[in-house]
């Protein structure tokens, strides 16, 4: 490992648990073709679960200088197991000898963000975890699938964020895919290649234009769009304003493959017929959440699970329902319709 001297004696002990398993393993390693070697689904994988477990063959400071970088990379390779050594060496390098040593390409072309903290006193600080079989997901703008890092057991997991079938690539995000392409393409040149993911390789301008937009869109969402805590409370908003903006955030998010974005969305319209009394739809809609986020956000897939088996027990259910049974009754004709439609 390339920990930073001082953190080590503070790590909390025993550090290094079992990861967890996953059984059986969902994934292969092949050829991607000009991607170079890339992740690939072994079978039908269903939304939410678990495709891999992995740990990091080496962790990699950030923000320490160039030159004790540099001393620290040369020190690693005699430093690890002749298996660790051969993995990280068989790992993806997009930097030029003439640029940078082996392992430091190595680290720089594969480190994903991981946070080690060393308490008390030390809050969480940003690593590069160099991850043996994460590290060989290429990148995708579309987002199929989330890496969780897991203090504990030193691990990181990967979830499937909408179903794969078998043999179907498995994609990884390196940036903020919510940028315009071009900034998109600029970020990504660090890594040495031109995105031709499905979401960038676009026939003419007007598909820039669209994606563009649509990505803009979601990225702000909440400065546009009406928010569910005031909605939930506010009868002079149209009964239904929370439910048709989300639907029009989840077409944008299936038109531009960023699955990874759907649970808030999901999640507020599943509550918005709460709100309103309607089990059915109420239904429906929280089983979408429990089965997203079963693997990865348990708790909230258990919160969602508990107010399926017992809708009521959701402290607003049927709240603007019962609102609108009242204004009912007390309404007077009116000449105008004063509900705002967004
Ligand atoms: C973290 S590695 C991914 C695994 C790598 N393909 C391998 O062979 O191990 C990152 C490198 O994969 C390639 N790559 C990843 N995503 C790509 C994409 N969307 N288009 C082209 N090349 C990509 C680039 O060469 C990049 O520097």
């Amino acid at each position: 490992m390339l920990l930073d001297a001082p953190v080590v004696p503070l790590l909390p002990r025993p550090l290094i648990l079992p990861p967890k398993k996953s059984t059986p393993p969902a994934f292969y390693i092949a050829d991607a073709g000009l991607k170079g070697a890339g992740l690939f689904a072994a079978e039908d994988i269903p939304t939410g679960a678990v495709i891999l477990v992995d740990r990091p063959i080496a962790v990699v400071p950030s923000n320490v200088n160039a030159h004790w970088k540099r001393e620290a990379f040369d020190a690693l390779l005699p430093r690890i197991s002749q298996i660790s050594r051969e993995t990280l060496l068989a790992l993806a390098n997009c930097k030029p000898l003439s640029e940078c040593p082996v392992v430091e390409g190595i680290a720089l072309t594969n480190a994903t963000g991981i946070y080690l903290s060393a308490p008390p006193s030390v809050a969480p600080q940003e690593y590069g975890g160099v991850f043996p079989l994460v590290c060989r997901a290429n990148h995708s703008c579309g987002l199929n699938i989330a890496v969780k890092w897991d203090l504990p057991s030193f691990s990181v997991s990967m979830y499937a964020l909408r179903p794969f079938r078998a043999g179907e690539e498995i994609y990884n995000q390196y940036i903020d895919v919510l940028a315009p392409r071009a900034e998109r393409r600029a970020h990504l040149a660090r890594y040495g290649f031109v995105c031709m993911c499905s979401h960038c390789d676009l026939p003419d301008e007007e598909a820039v234009t669209r994606s563009d937009a649509a990505r803009a869109e979601l990225r702000d969402w909440h400065q546009l769009h009406p928010r569910f805590l005031p909605w939930s409370t506010d009868m002079c908003r149209a009964d239904d304003a929370i439910i048709v903006s989300n639907l029009r955030a989840l077409a944008l998010i299936e038109q531009e493959g960023l699955h990874g974005m759907r649970v808030p969305f999901i999640e507020e319209i599943a509550l918005s017929y709460a709100v309103l009394g309607d089990e059915p739809r109420f239904r429906e809609w929280a089983q979408q959440v429990v089965d997203f986020c079963a693997g990865q956000d348990p708790e909230r897939a258990t919160k969602f699970a508990g107010w399926i088996a017992h809708p009521r027990s959701y402290k607003q259910w049927g709240w603007r329902a019962k609102q609108r049974q009242l204004l009912d009754k007390q309404k007077e004709p009116a000449d105008v319709d004063i509900s705002i439609p967004w």
